[in-house]
C-alpha cells in the first residue's frame, strides 16, 4: 500500500517537478495553489471535491481567500500511496 521506493521515484519525481513538495513531518504530498480570486478557489475546490469523491480519497486542505493549501497522505495507510500521487495529478489538472 504505501509507495515503494521505485513508485516513489517514478510517481514523485514528475509531482516534485510541478509545485508539490514532501511534507517535512510526515510521509505527505503538499503544495499551494493561487487563483485569481476568492471565488475562483472555491470553484477549484469544488471541482477537486467531486474528483475526491468518485476517489474515495480526500485532500487535507486549508483556504484562505485566494490560495488553496493542500496536503495529501493516505491516513488508512500512514504514508503516501498511489491513491495520493493520483489525486495530486488530478488536482493539477483541474487547477
Ligand atoms: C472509510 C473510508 O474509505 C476512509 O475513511 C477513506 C476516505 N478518504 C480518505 N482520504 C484520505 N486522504 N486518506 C484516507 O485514508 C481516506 N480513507
Amino acid at each position: 500500500m504505501i509507495l515503494t521506493e521505485n513508485q516513489r521515484n517514478a510517481l514523485l519525481r514528475p509531482l516534485l517537478g510541478s509545485g508539490w513538495t514532501l511534507a517535512q513531518d510526515r510521509d505527505a504530498l503538499t503544495r499551494s495553489y493561487v487563483f485569481e480570486d476568492f471565488v475562483a478557489a472555491f470553484g477549484f475546490m469544488v471541482r477537486v471535491a467531486l474528483a475526491a469523491e468518485k476517489m474515495n480519497h480526500h485532500p487535507e486542505w486549508t483556504n484562505v481567500y485566494r490560495t488553496v493549501h493542500v496536503t495529501l497522505t493516505t491516513h488508512d495507510a500512514g504514508g503516501l500511496t498511489l491513491k495520493d500521487a493520483e489525486l495530486a495529478r488530478r488536482m493539477d489538472a483541474l487547477a
